[in-house]
């Protein structure tokens, strides 16, 4: 087939990294500055997944708007769905992007409302009511767009915010919707999904950067949680991580943002999820 007749929407099977960087990570600038240098530098086709729910925080109380979390995930009242957009899809998703197309990468900023990309679930009310929560089940995803973005070689940087589809923006961990995202194009592309954090991976002594885990598979993982060795958001991240590995997402890494461009080569340091 003639290039010019060529359809970018079928793709060849070629390789996508889905890279997710976490608040510690945005909250510094400089770290910030050295990720995204090094995200630049990746050749070929990649999307950008962030979070930054410490900057929420951070910003919510000068506004005088507390953050409430249960079992990782935010209560997100009225008022706290305006700040998240405010932040996640403002400050934080433009000032990216912004350093990205000054570090030569042609980025584009999206939301998971943004081409109807990420519609989502508002979580309903069991015993908790988390508010404008967004639940996500990744063969909803629309990514006829998102295919065609990266086949004009520009890089997708996503907000962790998705939509009800009735007209309201939803708040969606920002894990998720990199283990997801990760699901929903392995139909396309062999997908490598790299959690970048402050760590180097994910440690046998979290006090301790030489103690990785280099691979780390179901049967570890509960021995581990047996033995109080995680805790907090390592938790959630490994149990995305798992889920994209069950739903036939090629590679999980989870390694120090530091580390980015050893992680994107078979020589990687970091957590391997198997
Ligand atoms: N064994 C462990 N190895 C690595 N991190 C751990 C471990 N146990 C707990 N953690 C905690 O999990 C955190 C990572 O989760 P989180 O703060 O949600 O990251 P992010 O905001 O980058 O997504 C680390 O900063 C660390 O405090
Ligand atoms: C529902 C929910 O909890 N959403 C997260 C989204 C941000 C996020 O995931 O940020 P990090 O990756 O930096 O933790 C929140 O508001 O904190």
């Amino acid at each position: 087939m003639e290039e010019k007749n060529r359809d970018i929407t079928q793709q060849p099977f070629t390789s996508l990294f889905i890279i997710k960087i976490g608040g510690n990570i945005i909250d510094n600038p400089s770290a910030l500055e050295a990720f995204l240098k090094d995200f630049s530098a990746i050749k070929g086709a990649k999307i950008l997944i962030h979070g930054g729910g410490k900057i929420a925080t951070k910003i919510g109380e000068k506004l005088g708007i507390r953050s409430n979390y249960i079992d990782g995930r935010r209560i997100t009242d009225d008022e706290t769905i305006d700040l998240v957009t405010m932040v996640y899809g403002g400050l934080v998703n433009k000032k990216i992007v912004a350093q990205l197309q000054a570090l030569g990468t042609n980025a584009i900023g999206l939301t998971g409302a943004d081409a109807n990309i990420i519609p989502a679930q508002k979580r309903p009310v069991k015993t908790i009511d988390y508010g404008w929560v967004g639940d996500v089940d990744s063969s909803k995803f629309n990514v006829q767009s998102l295919l065609s973005f990266i086949g004009h070689g520009v890089a997708p940087v996503f907000a962790p915010l998705t939509h009800d589809t009735h007209g309201h923006i939803l708040n969606t961990n920002a894990d998720t919707i990199a283990s997801s995202l990760a699901v929903a194009l392995s139909a396309h592309y062999k997908v490598r999904l790299i959690y970048c954090f402050e760590k180097k991976g994910v440690l046998e002594d979290v006090t301790n950067d030489d103690t990785v885990i280099r691979k780390l598979d179901k049967a570890l993982y509960t021995q581990l949680k047996q033995e109080q060795k995680l805790f907090e958001g390592i938790l959630p991240k490994i149990d995305n991580a798992f889920n994209a590995i069950d739903a036939g997402v090629h590679q999980v890494l989870i390694g120090d943002a530091r580390d980015l461009i050893k992680n994107t080569t078979d020589n990687n340091e970091g957590t391997l999820i198997y």
